[in-house]
């Protein structure tokens, strides 16, 4: 796995390394001021010649119809239901159909967050990411290689925080009321979601709605930009991880191509087809599910020929909320399958760990 590129674990002393945001020049900036030829050495991961960034293509991904989810036909409904519950089970990750996602309101997003990339670095520095929890950070992220070297995704990112209260950069204009309504309609999608999968555990929605504290829930959303990388093969977009939250809803520009999903140790692409959307479980779903809903472990590699534009909305629950396995469910199977955290908690300290490549579900498996 290209994450042999990044390392498992943390010294002791990594824990006071508290800020893996970047923010000097734009990914962007470098590529549009030179006739890049070579990658500036900042961004090669060393991942060698022996790195292999293939996968086989998407067909076999589960689609899913969100409308059939949502159906007033109990049959129809409950047959879906299964369906979503066993992608969520088997990939934790698919792609949903007929979500209701006007297409004009996806093509303004993507045009607007496209045009806040190509601000001027000035511009965007006063984003710069001063703490871990800030409502809005912008600029690139550094890992850590295995020899123990920081090196800079090549990524420029847009972090907000748009849920319980609400945050967006001042421009471009037209921004804040887009992602507003957008992130409202993923809400929406989310509650339909995370209800289907009560659902189909037999558990009451309304429990764990309130369990979850889905009405003040954590949203944050993630716009990801990756220009055309001289030596693509050298560098990643993003490293494999897993998503935080419930359920991510991922939309991608025009079919590009990028995201990977390792399902059973083999790298799967993740390229949508028009007016689909990508979902991706989180770990807290995987928590608290007691292990029935599996979080996938994904990357984004880059290419030579085309940019890369993808907006990622992270659904969490509740701030305060103790996320463990559910009662029930670890009354039903006998034993709970994870520890429990508190969300905000990891949230702070979920930059640091994707920073050091620590991976927080296997800190929270209890082996037995
Ligand atoms: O660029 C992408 O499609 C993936 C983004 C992603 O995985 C994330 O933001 O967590
Ligand atoms: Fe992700």
């Amino acid at each position: 796995m290209a994450a042999a590129a990044v390392s498992d674990h943390s010294s002791a002393d990594d824990t006071c390394f508290d800020n893996p945001f970047e923010y000097k020049k734009s990914v962007q900036s470098i590529v549009d001021s030179s006739n890049l030829k070579h990658l500036p050495s900042k961004y090669n991961l060393e991942l060698g010649g022996g790195n292999d960034t293939s996968a086989t293509s998407s067909e076999s991904l589960p689609v899913i119809d969100y409308s059939a989810l949502t159906s007033t036909d109990p049959n129809r409904r409950s047959e879906a239901v299964a369906e979503f519950a066993r992608a969520c089970a088997d990939w934790g990750v698919f792609f949903l159909v007929n979500h209701g996602l006007p297409e004009e309101l996806i093509a303004s997003l993507f045009a607007t967050v496209r045009e806040f990339f190509n601000l001027p670095d000035d511009e965007k520095k006063q984003y710069e990411g001063k703490s871990t929890s800030s409502p809005i950070v912008c600029g690139n992220f550094n890992v850590k290689t295995t020899s123990n070297q920081t090196f800079t995704l090549w990524r420029d990112f847009l972090k907000i925080h748009v849920h319980p209260e609400f945050h967006c950069p001042s421009k471009p204009q037209p921004l804040r009321e887009i992602i507003e309504e957008y992130a409202g309609r993923v809400r929406k999608i989310v509650r339909e979601m995370v209800g289907a999968i009560a659902e189909s555990m037999e558990l009451d929605r309304d429990y764990v709605e309130e369990a979850l504290e889905l009405k003040s829930s954590h949203q944050k959303l993630g716009a990801s930009f990756y220009p055309p990388c001289p030596q693509p093969e050298k560098t990643l977009g993003l490293p494999p991880h897993n998503d935080t939250g419930l359920f991510t809803i991922l939309a991608v520009r025009d079919g590009e191509p990028g995201l990977q999903t390792n399902r059973q140790g083999q790298w799967f692409e993740v390229t949508p087809p028009p007016n689909f959307v990508i979902v991706n479980v989180g770990e807290h779903l995987e928590i608290f599910s007691n292990g029935r809903c599996k979080s996938d472990l994904h990357r984004v590699v880059v290419n030579k020929e085309r940019e890369r534009l993808a907006v990622a909305v992270g659904n969490g629950t509740g701030s305060d909320v103790m996320v463990g396995p559910a009662a029930r469910l670890v009354e039903r199977d006998g034993r709970a399958n994870y520890r429990s955290m508190n969300y905000r908690e990891y949230m702070v300290s979920q930059y640091t760990r994707a920073y050091n490549g620590m991976s927080m579900l296997d800190e929270q498996k209890i082996h037995y």
